[in-house]
C-alpha cells in the first residue's frame, strides 16, 4: 500500500477528540475515517467509510465540482490550501446547510494525501419548508448566505441592501443568530420617519430632565442592545445631523445619553440595511462617505424574489404554513404556474400577502388560479401607460409587472403599497422611477 491511501493513525484518533463532526477523505473523495461527533450526528444507520463524500451528504454519483457546485475538495487540491464553502447537506435531520472547512494534509513526500472536513451545521436558514426563519435555495440565495456565515462570527459591522420586501430584516436576524453574541439581545430600529430629536433619545437614551416630557431617565437601545447586535433599518432615512452622532459612537465606541455628559461604552454590533442607493445619496450630499464606509465593512446584498424563482414552491409551502397555520392548504399545479410567471415587484412580503389573501378567498383545501388576485395573471399589453420592455431582463419584467398591478388597481395608492408589500414612500419612488405622476 502506497502512504497516500493509508491513513495516519495518529491523525484518526485527533479527530475522534474533536467537538464538531469531521471526517478524513483521501483525494480521491472516498471518506477514510469519520469522528465520533460526525457518526453520532451526520450518520443515518450505514457506515460512512469506504463511500465517497459527495454520495453520502449529496446523494450524487459525482464529485460536487462535475455536478455544477462548488467542490471544496476540488479547490484545496488546487490551491493547496485549506477551503470554506457552504452546502446543502443530506442528514439524518433532513437537508441542512452546513459549514465545510477543508484542510488538506500531506504526506511524507510533501504530496497534498488527504483532507480533513469540518462540518458545522447552519441553523439559521432551511432549504426545505420550514414554518419559521429565511427558507431557500436557489443558488442567488445560496450565494447570499455562504456571505452571511463567513460575516458572522466576526463582529463586523455589515450593511444589507436589497429591495423591500426580500428579508432584510430576517438576513439581520439570522447575522445575530448565528453570531457568538446569540445569547444577548437583537435589537431592530426602523429608522425611517424617527425625527432627528426623537431618533437620538431612542438609540442614545435620556437623562430626567433632557427636555420637555423627559420625566425619567431612560436607556437607549445601543444599551439594550449591549453585548448583541443593533439593526439599523432604513438607515438611508437618517437625517444628516444623526449620521455624524453615529459615526461618532462607531469610531471610538462610546456614546453619551441625551442631557448626560458622562461617556458610555458601547458594545453593539451593528448591522444596517437600506433600499436606497447609497452611493448615489453620497454624490448628493444626503449621506455621509465616512459614515458609508464605517457601516459598510462587509456589504450583502439581498436578491429579489425574481433573481430567485426557483424559490417560490418552497416559499409558497412555508408560508401557507405561516398564514394560515391551522389549515392544510395546498396549492394546485395552475396557480403555482401564475405565481411563477408574476415577477413580484414587492418581493417575499408581496408573495405572502398574495397566500394571506387567497386563504381568505379559499374555502376548501387547495387554492387554484381563481383564489389568486386578477393583478397576478400574466399581464396583457400596457396601453395608456409607457409600453412595456421586451427585451426581458428582470429590470424590464419588474417594471411591466409594475405597471400592470398600477394599472389594474381600483382603490387608493395606500391599498396599492399594501397589496404589493411596499411603503407609502417606495411605491411614490418606483411611480417616479417608472414616469407616472
Ligand atoms: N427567505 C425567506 N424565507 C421566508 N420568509 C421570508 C424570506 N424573505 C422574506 N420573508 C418574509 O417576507 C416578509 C418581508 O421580510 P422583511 O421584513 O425581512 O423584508 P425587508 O427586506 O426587511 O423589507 P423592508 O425593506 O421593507 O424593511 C416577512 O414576512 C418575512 O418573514
Amino acid at each position: 500500500m502506497s502512504t497516500d491511501t493509508r491513513p495516519l493513525p495518529e491523525l484518526v484518533s485527533f479527530l475522534e477528540t474533536l467537538a464538531e463532526p469531521h471526517i478524513l477523505c483521501d483525494r480521491h473523495y472516498r471518506i477514510i475515517a469519520a469522528n465520533h461527533a460526525y457518526r453520532s450526528t451526520c450518520a443515518t444507520g450505514r457506515s460512512v467509510v469506504g463511500r465517497t463524500c459527495y454520495e453520502v451528504s449529496h446523494h450524487y454519483n459525482l464529485p460536487c465540482d462535475q455536478a455544477g457546485e462548488s467542490c471544496p475538495l476540488a479547490r484545496s487540491l488546487k490551491s493547496g490550501q485549506r477551503e470554506r464553502v457552504l452546502h446543502l447537506h443530506h442528514t439524518p435531520r433532513g437537508e441542512e446547510y452546513v459549514n465545510i472547512e477543508l484542510s488538506p494534509i500531506r504526506d511524507a513526500s510533501g504530496e497534498v494525501a488527504w483532507f480533513i472536513e469540518k462540518m458545522e451545521p447552519l441553523n439559521v436558514a432551511r432549504g426545505i419548508s420550514d414554518n419559521r426563519g429565511l427558507v431557500g435555495r436557489a443558488p442567488a440565495f445560496q450565494r447570499m448566505l455562504e456571505l452571511v456565515a463567513r460575516a458572522a462570527p466576526s463582529d463586523a459591522s455589515i450593511l444589507l441592501q436589497g429591495e423591500s420586501g426580500t428579508g432584510k430584516e430576517l438576513v439581520a436576524n439570522a447575522i445575530h443568530e448565528a453570531s457568538l453574541r446569540a445569547e444577548h439581545p437583537f435589537v431592530a430600529v426602523d429608522c425611517s420617519g424617527l425625527p432627528e430629536t426623537l431618533f437620538e433619545s431612542e438609540v442614545f437614551g435620556h437623562e430626567r430632565g433632557a427636555f420637555t416630557g423627559a420625566s425619567a431617565r431612560k436607556p437607549g437601545l445601543i444599551e439594550a442592545a449591549s453585548g448583541g447586535t443593533l439593526f439599523l433599518d432604513e438607515l438611508g432615512d437618517i437625517p444628516l445631523g444623526m449620521q455624524v452622532k453615529l459615526l461618532r459612537l462607531l469610531e471610538t465606541g462610546t456614546y453619551r445619553r441625551v442631557g448626560s455628559t458622562e461617556l458610555r461604552r458601547a458594545d453593539i454590533r451593528l448591522v444596517s440595511a437600506t433600499h436606497r442607493p447609497l452611493q448615489e445619496m453620497i454624490a448628493r450630499g444626503t449621506f455621509r462617505q465616512d459614515l458609508y464606509y464605517r457601516i459598510n465593512t462587509f456589504p450583502i446584498t439581498v436578491p429579489a424574489l425574481r433573481e430567485r424563482p426557483s424559490d417560490i414552491p418552497l416559499l409558497v409551502d412555508s408560508l401557507l404554513g405561516r398564514v394560515a397555520p391551522t389549515r392544510k392548504l395546498r396549492i394546485s399545479a395552475a396557480a403555482m404556474r401564475v405565481l411563477m410567471a408574476y415577477a413580484f415587484p414587492g418581493n417575499v412580503r408581496e408573495l405572502r400577502n398574495v397566500l394571506e389573501r387567497a386563504s381568505l378567498m379559499c374555502d376548501g383545501d387547495e387554492i387554484g388560479p381563481e383564489h389568486l388576485a386578477e393583478e397576478l395573471h400574466v399581464p396583457p399589453p400596457a396601453a395608456t401607460l409607457p409600453a412595456p420592455a421586451t427585451t426581458g431582463n428582470w429590470q424590464d419584467i419588474e417594471r411591466d409587472s409594475f405597471l400592470h398591478a398600477v394599472r389594474t388597481h381600483r382603490g387608493s395608492r395606500r391599498d396599492l403599497a399594501t397589496r404589493l408589500g411596499l411603503s407609502e414612500r417606495t411605491l411614490y419612488r418606483k411611480l417616479k422611477q417608472f414616469g407616472i405622476g
